[in-house]
């Protein structure tokens, strides 16, 4: 045990497009913030990962607006990837940075209870969280680990697993822990709009320049969960949710300390 008082807790979505380029300086300044009192809630991804290891194995994949199509073959490789090899390598990468992180899938603990998606017709056996298990989240935190949570989710049968999008999946422990903020750290600087024939970062988007946005194919794939997830959470407690880029120096501590970086997506 740790015995680190319980720290002022934000939950951080790391992308898996973003994981292996992101530099020890960036689980370093996690470390510096933990030392401070400040604990991410870290849920990761690994889309291109589970690609890799689909491909390799001959299995086809295909994503219906940045969802994968899901079945139990996909899903034994789903778990295998996110619960197995990228949850541990952040839990290492962490260690080596100085802090201590304890790994976790949906399946543990019930942390990610779930439900198929409306579409499921289409997709298949990708879930919805319908409830976080924030105590077990809690407790992990007061042992002073930094929760590391693969979006894999068990239904209330406690047998069937879903896949969930890592942004659904953060925004639903964002949303049932109470943090104040999602942090979601990507592959580039935030939403993206071209304005006079050059594409800029907008500082911050509301929900409807958002719908607007995705109607006409200014936000497509990976970006449309992350967007939905964030609508989702600010009708909450999340205050706000800031798409960011995690090849950016001490990205972390600077969102924490307020300075406008990537993207705030806010309450109107
Ligand atoms: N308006 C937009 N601004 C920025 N990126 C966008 C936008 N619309 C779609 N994208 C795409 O979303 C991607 C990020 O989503 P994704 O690849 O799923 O990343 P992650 O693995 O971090 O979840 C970007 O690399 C980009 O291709
Ligand atoms: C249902 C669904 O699409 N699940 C995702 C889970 C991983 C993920 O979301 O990873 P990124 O954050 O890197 O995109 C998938 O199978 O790729």
């Amino acid at each position: 045990m740790n015995g680190t008082a319980v720290a002022d807790k934000f939950v951080m979505k790391c992308g898996g497009s973003t994981l292996a380029a992101l530099p020890d300086a960036f689980f370093e300044d996690m470390a510096a913030l933990k030392r401070r009192g400040k604990l991410p809630v870290i849920v990761h991804g690994g889309g291109p990962a589970i690609s890799e290891t689909l491909t390799k194995l001959g299995i086809e994949t295909e994503f219906v607006n940045g969802l994968r199509k899901t079945n139990e073959a996909v899903l034994d490789v789903v778990e295998m990837v996110l619960a197995g090899q990228i949850n541990k390598l952040i839990v290492r990468r962490i260690g080596h940075a100085g802090a201590q992180a304890l790994g976790l899938s949906g399946l543990d603990g019930n942390l990610l209870v779930s439900e198929p998606v409306d579409n499921a017709h289409e997709v298949g056996l990708v879930g919805r969280v319908v409830e976080v298990n924030a105590a077990l989240v809690e407790g992990v935190a007061e042992l002073g680990y930094i929760p590391v949570i693969a979006p894999v989710g068990i239904g209330r049968d406690g047998m069937q697993r879903y896949n969930i999008n890592a942004d659904t999946a953060a925004g639903a422990v964002a949303s049932q822990l109470g943090t104040e903020r999602l942090v979601v750290v990507t592959d580039v600087p935030g939403i993206m709009k071209t304005i006079d024939g050059e594409k800029k970062v907008l500082p911050s988007v509301t929900v409807a320049e958002i719908e607007a946005m995705i109607a006409i194919g200014e936000i497509y794939g990976g970006m449309i969960p992350k967007v939905r997830a964030a609508i989702d959470c600010i009708q909450g407690r999340v205050r706000e949710v800031v798409i960011v880029s995690g090849t950016e120096p001490r990205i972390l501590s600077r969102v924490l300390e307020g300075e406008a970086i990537g993207t705030r997506i806010v309450r109107e």
